[in-house]
């Protein structure tokens, strides 16, 4: 089996949990072993730091640190160990997250999450991250709809669309890795996108 790492991005409401499901089934159709996951989360300590992250108060570099600390737990527990077994890990979200949000969303130094990035994942990167691609206003008008608003999703307009630029930007410096789906469209059309995308693969 061929080890494979696969990201799901995007902002709050752009509907990747929607499609994690269909992607795992294909996967799992071709005989492939997949282990679905997310960030922050995905271990017993990243999950209790997720519960703090995305409730309680703090600044920008704590709110990376924490994020940080449970990506290396994740990395350690979860996604080398399956990928080192031939698996795929499939992971709603990972460290395109924390340039987005901390770096583009709340204005952090990006050095500082580059140095985190070199430091916390030894150069694990994913082989392919599917970029869910919206207006803001769109994303927020879909969250109303859903659910209750958690420290991120309360955030204005304006703080999406910098985290929308700050995929971007991550998708600009990493072309081969990134494949941009357009979220604004159906939930058919989306998957039809993401099919057309695995299958350019040969996956
Ligand atoms: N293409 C679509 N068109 C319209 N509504 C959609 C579409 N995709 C998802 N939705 C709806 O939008 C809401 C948000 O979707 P979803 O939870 O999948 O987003 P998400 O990107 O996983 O959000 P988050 O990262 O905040 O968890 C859900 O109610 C979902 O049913
Ligand atoms: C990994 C990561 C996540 N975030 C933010 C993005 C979202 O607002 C929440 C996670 O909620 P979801 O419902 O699981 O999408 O956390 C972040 O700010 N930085 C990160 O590195």
């Amino acid at each position: 089996m061929t080890a494979r790492f696969i990201t799901f991005e995007g902002i709050d409401g752009a509907g990747k949990s929607t499609h994690i499901a269909a992607l795992t089934e294909r996967l799992s159709a071709r005989g492939a072993v997949v282990v679905n996951t997310r960030e922050p989360g995905g271990t017993e300590l990243a999950e209790t730091l997720r519960g703090l992250f995305l409730h309680s108060g703090m600044d920008s570099l704590t709110e990376a640190l924490l994020v940080f600390a449970g990506r290396r737990d994740h990395l350690q527990r979860v996604i080398e160990p399956a990928l080192a077994a031939g698996q795929t890990v499939v992971c709603d979200r990972y460290t395109d997250a924390s340039f987005a949000y901390q770096g583009a969303g709340r204005g952090m130094d990006l050095a500082v999450l580059t140095t985190l990035e070199q430091w916390v994942q030894n150069g694990r990167q994913p082989d392919l991250t599917l970029w869910f691609d919206l207006p803001a206003e769109m994303a927020a008008a879909r969250r109303a709809a859903a659910r209750e608003a958690d420290r991120f999703e309360q955030q204005d307009l304006e703080f999406f669309e910098r985290v929308r630029a700050g995929y971007a930007a991550r998708a600009a410096g990493a072309p081969q890795r990134f494949a941009r789906i357009d979220a604004s469209v159906s939930v058919a059309e989306v998957a039809a996108q993401i099919s057309a995308v695995m299958e350019s693969r040969g996956w």
